[in-house]
């Protein structure tokens, strides 16, 4: 294990460059097993999500090549062997389901685990499997591994009508869509950014993916998918929020690079409402050092909404804003692992009914605090940036799993922060 040490107070300047989109990369990845030819991915962010799946995929004989100097990902599924998958790696990441959705669209049948991931309250995984079951698939729960196999003529389309918007559902069923025969429409569909840069990588290899970005997506099956250009990930617009809301709070002149700004409408929306001083450029935001701040409410909602992953990194920005800050997360209301390690730090939060009460804080204080999930772990990761002091975050590895390259970026930037192996 290992630790992130801070010590906090310094100002914040110059520039960051903003990687690949995680929640795009690891779609992408357990996608390329659709591919017959080789796949290559550019834009890849440095994160344990992305070299644990490189490990899955070698489990199947599809070796992975990472140029960590261009950023450049080249996966080779042509001699990929069919693996059941029902522990080790895949208990790492929550993303790993997208191997059932991928393996039923190459081989017909998968065995896959129940995922890991982060621990922000109940994450079942009932539209995926009734997806999978509209298909014409047979589902089955074995000792917590999911057996999923195709009828002997392979998956047909079908009209598939989600309960809730489900990002991870929407994208299982593309997956294991794409290649089934006949039509298949997914409504109340999600319709994340990530899940247009799927579609987009699909229909580079040959898919019929329709209306992604929207609420019904429309798949005509097709026999065979071939990758035949390099695809770029899109930027990943949770960073991005994560280091607007840094630099809001302790930037004396941060600009931050490779940003698409329509994909964080509804959170420039808010950081607006609060007071920050931005200016937006057609692919970067500079965040000017921040005068009066005020505090907001925020809701989270499915996209385009405000993301449920930026609720816990903006949290430090409603502290430090005069007035009382509210967050109500709908799509998880007990993602709340950062407040009692805030308040361990001195802030003064309280939890009704699932509705955060933040009161403002004249100052932080570093303290010994965890990193129970990423998000969580982005948090206090600000929290100790803008601390008097010394914070010492420990599971970092629940922040390397989805942040690209953070030390080397939040140093370039000017903060005092490395991270220890933790003997613990
Ligand atoms: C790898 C990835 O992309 N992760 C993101 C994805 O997670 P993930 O895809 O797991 O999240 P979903 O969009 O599926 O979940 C949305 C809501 O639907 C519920 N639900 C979902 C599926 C299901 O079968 N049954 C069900 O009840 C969930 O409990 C949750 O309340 O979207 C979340 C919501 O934007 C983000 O926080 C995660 O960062
Ligand atoms: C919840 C998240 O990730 P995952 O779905 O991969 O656990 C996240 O990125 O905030």
């Amino acid at each position: 294990m290992k630790k992130m040490i801070i010590h906090g107070g310094h100002k914040l300047r110059g520039e960051v460059v903003i990687g690949g989109a995680k929640n795009s990369t690891v779609a992408l990845i357990p996608a390329a097993i659709l591919s017959e030819s080789k796949v290559t991915l550019d834009s890849v962010p440095h994160i344990k999500d992305v070299y644990n799946l490189m490990a899955i995929l070698e489990e199947m004989n599809v070796h992975s090549d990472f140029d960590e100097d261009t950023n450049t990902l080249v996966l080779d599924p042509t001699e990929i062997k069919f693996k059941p998958l029902p522990n080790g790696k895949i208990k790492s990441l929550r993303a790993s389901y997208y191997f059932m959705g991928a393996l039923l669209g190459r081989f017909g049948h998968a065995i896959v685990g129940m995922p890991g991931g982060d621990d922000i309250g109940p994450r079942p995984i009932d539209q995926h499997i009734k997806g999978f079951e509209s298909l014409g698939a047979s589902v089955s729960n074995e000792h917590g591994a999911i057996f999923i196999t195709a009828p002997k003529e392979g998956l047909h389309g079908a009209r598939i009508f989600l309960d809730m918007v489900s990002v991870g559902a929407t994208i299982n069923l593309i997956l294991a869509a794409v290649t089934a025969n006949g039509q298949t429409s997914i409504e109340n569909a999600a319709k994340e950014p990530e899940i247009i840069d799927l579609a987009t990588y699909l229909n580079n290899m040959g898919a019929k993916v329709r209306g992604a970005g929207t609420d019904t997506i429309r798949i005509e099956g097709v026999p065979h998918l071939y990758a035949r250009n390099p695809h770029t990930i899109i930027p990943d617009r949770i960073e991005a929020g994560t280091y607007l809301a840094m630099a809001a709070i302790c930037g004396d002149g941060v600009n931050i690079k490779n940003i698409i700004s329509e994909h964080l409408d509804s959170y420039l929306a808010k950081l607006e409402e609060i007071g920050v001083n931005m200016e937006v450029g057609e692919d970067s935001i500079f965040v000017y050092p921040s005068g009066e701040l005020h505090a907001v409410q925020i809701k989270t909602g499915p996209y385009p909404g405000f993301a449920t992953d930026l609720q816990q990194p903006i949290t430090p920005l409603l502290l430090k804003a005069q007035g009382d800050g509210i967050v109500i997360d709908t799509i998880y209301p007990k993602r709340v692992r950062h407040v009692p390690e805030l308040i361990r730090m001195g802030a003064d939060i309280s939890i009704e009914n699932d509705v955060i009460i933040l009161h403002h804080v004249n100052h932080l204080q570093g303290a010994e605090v965890t990193a129970d999930e990423i998000r969580a772990g982005a948090c206090l990761m600000i929290a100790g940036l803008m601390a008097e002091g010394t914070t010492t975050i420990s599971k970092v590895e629940n922040i390397l799993r989805g942040y690209d390259r953070v030390v080397y970026k939040l140093q370039a930037l000017g903060a005092d922060v490395k991270i220890i192996d933790d003997p613990e």
